[in-house]
């Protein structure tokens, strides 16, 4: 006899069910209160339960269940991943609809084991979870402060004074002001008092105001909003308020910040608020700043290039680092540290430095402070194999002093590459003490781009990081 639309549907469902319940790992229905009215064994074997938990409400016996959305919503979950301890399972949760349509409850399915299709989803998910896990840690290592005190060398009364100033700064929460030439070691001061903070868990973020190209700055601190404009990535960028928040901003370069950008900064400061480009939300943020200089920003003040609203906001707690040349007294300890630096990433034996080679060390200008004695180190143990170092071995790598004025006698000759490397650290050195330490102004005097100045200072140990 043949059988009707209607009864094909009711078999329709019944095998429907009889079949997903063969191949489930657990079948639970609740009712419209999202209280259980029945579950299987095997869910319950599942659960590790062995009692009756009709009538209790689910989140009680299965504590991450979705099934209150779904009674909720009316709308199914099709494909998810529920964990189970240390198994994941990819359940189905379906709203169960009365004849008019009303929701009338839910019922949840658990797969796994003997749905094999979906074993590859789940080993996927897994393996990306491992990998975004492993990505939030490495992220969360890079943003984190890369220095202590103790590695900020020197027994002098200078490096002493401002080790104490930044180790107070360091118990505060305010505006710190790093002043110091290239290579005396602002940065590293900024990660040392951000470590000895109270926000040394949370992130310490840097960024670097004279890389960065001017028409840049403003996404590079406040971050770009999904879809912000043609070209942007449409996912949108965080900038470094938002990487910082909580934590840290330290701002290294900042007497080299537009005008333009500087308004934009304080108002920042200001208000505590930031907007993304292209974006009309104002985001809370809560950072610290540490900015350094290697500029005179009084003089810019002076000279209308910087803000002096933002000076007053930013010097709150001054702190000078001296350079080098001030501070004979910690050559020594600063170059043997330097050498056992050395000695580890070379794999040599160990070198030392004999008195002769101490004194041409004091005895030099510095004008790249630790960073110089860092390079000419290096190339000192490069060049030479002699385990103690002599005046004389540095005596052919420091960059002497001015020749006396011509006699009748010809110069020594010298390898073209020396003369050729002196003449243009000489030239950059000039143009910057003409351009008062505007590397901007100091590129266009001597006629190249300020990408390729910063490259030249850079290779003669005068800027940037290491
Ligand atoms: N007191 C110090 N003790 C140990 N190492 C130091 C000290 N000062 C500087 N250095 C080292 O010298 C190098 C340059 O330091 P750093 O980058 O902190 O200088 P900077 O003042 O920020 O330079 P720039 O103005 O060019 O950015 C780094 O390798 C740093 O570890």
């Amino acid at each position: 006899m043949a059988i009707g639309p209607e009864d094909i549907r009711k078999r329709a469902v019944q095998s429907m069910f009889d079949h997903m319940a063969s191949i489930c790992e657990g079948l639970v229905a609740v009712d419209r209160d999202v209280r259980i009215a029945w579950m299987d064994d095997k869910y319950k074997a599942l659960l590790g339960i062995d009692y009756d938990v009709t009538g209790k409400v689910v989140e009680e016996v299965i504590p991450n269940s979705l099934m209150r959305q779904v009674v909720t919503t009316g709308k199914p979950i099709l494909l998810d991943i529920m964990e189970f301890g240390v198994r994941s399972f990819v359940v189905i949760r379906l709203p169960l609809l009365g004849e008019n349509g009303e929701i009338q409850g839910g019922i949840g399915l658990v797969l796994f084991d003997r749905a094999e299709y979906l074993k590859p989803l789940v080993f996927k998910f897994s393996k990306l979870q491992e990998e975004l896990n492993r990505t939030r840690r490495e992220l969360a290592g890079e943003r984190q402060a890369k220095y202590t005190f103790s590695q900020f060398l020197g027994t002098s009364e200078e490096v002493r004074q401002v080790k104490t100033l930044a180790r107070r700064a360091a118990q505060m929460d305010s505006t710190v002001l790093l002043m110091g030439e290239t290579g005396t070691g602002k940065e590293l001061l900024a990660h040392a008092i951000h470590a000895a903070s109270a926000r040394a868990l949370r992130p310490m973020v840097s960024i670097n105001v004279a890389a960065v190209p001017e028409a840049l700055l403003e996404a590079e601190f406040f971050g770009v909003a999904p879809g912000a404009y043609t070209g942007a990535d449409p996912r949108g960028r965080d900038g470094k308020f938002q990487l910082a928040n909580g934590g840290t901003l330290f701002l290294d370069e900042i007497g080299d910040m537009p005008l333009s950008m500087q308004t934009k900064l304080l108002r920042a400061l200001q208000e505590k608020e930031i907007e993304p480009l292209g974006s009309n939300k104002v985001l809370r943020i809560d950072v610290r700043i540490i900015a350094a200089t290697s500029r005179d920003l009084a003089a810019l003040v002076r000279a209308n290039l910087f803000r002096a609203d933002l000076y007053y906001r930013i010097n709150v707690l001054p702190i000078t680092l001296p350079p080098l040349r001030q501070r004979g007294e910690d050559i020594e300890i600063l170059a043997e540290s330097i050498l056992d630096l050395l000695r580890l990433r070379l794999g040599e034996g160990p070198r030392e430095l004999d008195r002769s080679a101490i004194e041409a060390l004091k005895a030099h200008d510095w004008p790249g402070n630790v960073r110089e004695l860092h390079n000419i180190l290096e190339r000192v143990c490069m060049l030479v194999e002699a385990p103690v170092l002599t005046a004389e071995h540095f005596a052919a790598i420091l960059p002497r002093p001015p020749a006396p004025p011509a006699n009748d006698s010809p110069p020594p000759v010298q390898a073209l590459a020396t003369v050729v490397g002196q003449a243009e650290r000489a030239a950059i050195s000039a143009a910057l003490l003409q351009a008062g330490g505007n590397r901007s102004a100091a590129a266009k005097l001597l006629a190249i781009s300020r990408a390729s100045l910063y490259e030249r200072m850079a290779a003669f140990g005068m800027m940037s990081k290491d």
